[in-house]
């Protein structure tokens, strides 16, 4: 067995909270094993300036660390399940999903501490398409605002006054311990969350034997078959997270219970379905609601987004 790992990570104070958790679980389960991380800024990172709808999907975190695995200088990346391209380079995949947190979105506000709480015409930040159509189905009277940086530029911006709320995933505030800057954990009957939201994941070479074998113990099993199911349903639609496409997979007991979403930007558009099916059919599921979305027109929406 190898005797060190490297971890490909973004510089962002919550990419490198869930590097150095990945870390601290393998050093905790393999005592022998050196765990370094590699720090790397991404296209995504960089380009602060544009709604990132429009510079170009959901690769813009990733590609960076991908290549960085593909030629060896690191082992594994540790992402943010929601933020994944459904299809991995050649060479590259998926090699374990982690236990999920907190899935829903939170709104984030000094004044307020519900959005049925915001006054007309109130602020609101997210560069989200997805929280977007979502708020402006629910509140038209609201104002969206577009929103970027990570989560400590977001909070910032909104604590200069350029919002009157925020609305950020819950995930991400619980890790960085910011918990009490959560005015609304926002219920997913309202804002549907990104299909992956809350899950950290973990790629890794093909044929990296090894590695595959060091992280298997992190898999947490209920978590990947929700979001196995939500992946599906976005890769039929063809969805990245720049989309203003909703999924989330609940468990009980052996059945998955999958709703999903497809809004038109401007609120006034929402397409929506459910459906239940057995754990083991996961991405049939998934791919079954896709269908039925698409059934009732998502992919004229869909199209003309991605125009
Ligand atoms: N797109 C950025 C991103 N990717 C993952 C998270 C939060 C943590 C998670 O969903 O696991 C965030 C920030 C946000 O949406 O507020």
């Amino acid at each position: 067995m190898k005797d060190k790992i490297v971890i490909a990570t973004r510089e962002s104070q919550l990419a490198l909270w869930q590097a150095n958790t990945v870390k601290a679980q393998l050093e905790s389960l393999y005592p022998e094993l050196k765990v370094e991380l590699l720090g790397m800024t991404t296209k995504g990172d960089q380009i602060l300036d544009s709604p990132l709808s429009k510079i170009g999907g959901k690769g813009l975190f990733v590609k960076e660390l991908e290549t960085a695995l593909l030629d060896g200088r690191a082992d594994i990346a540790v992402h943010s399940m929601k933020d994944v391209p459904m299809a991995f380079p050649e060479g590259l995949t998926l090699a374990t999903i982690c236990e999920r947190e907190d899935p829903t979105d939170a709104l984030v506000s000094n004044k307020f501490t519900s959005i049925d709480e915001l006054p007309a015409n109130s602020i609101v930040g997210t560069s989200s398409l997805r929280r977007s159509c979502q708020l402006r189905m629910l509140r038209p009277d609201l104002v969206v605002k577009d929103l970027r940086g990570n989560v400590n530029t977001r909070l910032r911006k909104l604590d200069e006054g350029e919002y009157d709320a925020i609305i950020l995933a819950s995930a991400g505030l619980i890790r960085l311990e910011m918990q009490d800057r959560i005015a609304q954990f926002i219920s997913t009957e309202t804002s549907l969350p990104a299909g992956g939201q809350g899950a950290m994941g973990i790629e890794c070479r093909s044929n990296d034997k090894d590695t595959h074998s060091i992280l298997a113990p992190l898999q947490h099993d209920e978590t990947a078959v929700r979001v196995i199911a939500e992946r599906a349903m976005n890769k039929r639609l063809n969805g990245g997270c720049q989309a203003p496409i909703a999924c989330f997979a609940e468990l009980q007991d052996n059945t998955i219970w999958l709703r999903g979403l497809v809004g038109s930007p401007d609120g006034k558009t929402m397409l929506r379905s459910e459906a239940y099916g057995p754990k083991d059919k996961a991405e049939a599921l998934g791919i079954e609601l896709a269908e039925e979305l698409i059934s009732q027109g998502a992919n004229s929406i869909l199209e003309a987004i991605y125009k």
